[in-house]
């Protein structure tokens, strides 16, 4: 996929940031990943120290697909590990973005995908299976909804409304 420079894109789009169709997320995240640059069409997930759903939904074919998780932003976790990484290159998801923490770090970082998240956590989460998928999240001061686009790269996130052009 050709890649969309964030910098660029705000600079060439300032009608869409000024009327919210264009958002930056905070830089609040670490980079995390093969792919220092990603994007694709977003699925939202909302959780709080519980991945079960998250595996649910990466089990699910990705087809170039962002995970988006609102983890609530939890540093008591972790809600994504090494397996997930695995599962998520494996089954075409183009990167995922976690509110919260991950682990397994050096098996994530050699996933061909791209992971974004606040931190790194030892601990596992619970698995009761609690939380909503494709939901209208809020994270890193931006609103965010399934279907939205995300654009990552080493300057920082874009969430757009529909995919951005060159
Ligand atoms: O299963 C979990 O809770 C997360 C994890 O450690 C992994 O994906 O390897």
């Amino acid at each position: 996929m050709a890649a969309i420079a964030t910098a660029e894109a705000c600079d060439s789009n300032a009608a869409l940031l000024a009327s919210g169709d264009l958002r930056v997320l905070q830089p609040i995240f670490q980079v995390y990943g093969q792919c220092r640059a990603f994007s694709g069409p977003i699925v939202t997930l909302k959780v709080f120290e519980d991945n079960v759903l998250v595996r649910e939904l990466l089990e699910t074919r990705g087809e170039g697909r962002v995970l988006v998780i609102d983890g609530g932003g939890s540093m008591r976790c972790a809600l994504v590990g090494g397996n997930l990484g695995q599962l998520a290159q494996n089954m075409g998801w183009a990167g995922i973005v976690v509110n919260g923490c991950i682990r397994d770090i050096d098996e994530i970082n050699g996933c061909d995908i791209g992971v974004r998240a606040l931190a790194s956590h030892p601990q596992k989460s619970n698995k009761r299976g609690i939380g909503e998928k494709h939901i209208p999240i809020h994270i890193a001061g931006a609103l965010i909804r399934n279907g939205e686009w995300l654009y990552a790269d080493s300057d920082g996130i874009l969430v757009s409304k529909s995919e951005l052009s060159i």
